[in-house]
């Protein structure tokens, strides 16, 4: 079971698409040198509607995780934290509604378009990364339960 196929849904925002589907297609190699699948992309309008994606993705019984892509810039009033501060609140909610990781690869709010690029491969990656890590630990927890003391 822990070998298993790990099966990934994305959720990537279109605002700042110059940046975000850089992400995405480094978020779609990256998961591939991991071995796990891609089984859905879901493009919505803005981070701000990325959490109904994410609740969509994860009822899904053919997806093990969600990986969030993002970069909210800064503006000239705190919209931007309005933005970041509650659809980090809510994926993390969604990931423990449904027992499914559901990782962080939203940049800002507070970055500027340099500093969003210059974070485009880290945040992509690591946001690949940290779910399929959780899926395959997840996995070997609900395998070896207590004759596993450390889950890595
Ligand atoms: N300013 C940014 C936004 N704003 C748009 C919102 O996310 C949302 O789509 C709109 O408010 C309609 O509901 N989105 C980003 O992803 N990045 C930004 O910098
Ligand atoms: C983060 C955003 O939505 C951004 O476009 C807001 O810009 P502003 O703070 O100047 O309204």
């Amino acid at each position: 079971m822990q070998d298993q196929l790990v099966r990934i849904g994305i959720v990537v925002a279109e605002f700042n698409y110059d940046i975000t589907h850089l992400m995405l297609n480094r978020a779609t190699a990256h998961a591939k040198f991991l071995g796990a699948e891609v089984k859905a992309v879901f493009k919505v309008p803005g981070t701000f509607e990325i959490p109904l994606a994410v609740k969509e993705l994860l009822s899904r019984n053919d997806i093990d995780c969600v990986i969030t892509l993002g970069a909210i810039i800064k503006g000239e009033t705190k919209h931007d934290e309005v933005i970041g501060n509650q659809v980090a609140r809510l994926v993390s909610d969604l990931s423990l509604e449904y027992s499914k990781p559901v990782s962080l690869g939203i940049i800002g709010p507070g970055a500027t378009h340099e500093q969003a690029v210059e974070r485009i491969e880290e945040y992509s990656t690591r946001a690949v990364e940290s779910a399929v890590k959780m899926v395959r630990r997840i996995r070997v927890n609900r395998e070896k339960g207590e004759s596993q003391v450390t889950i890595e």
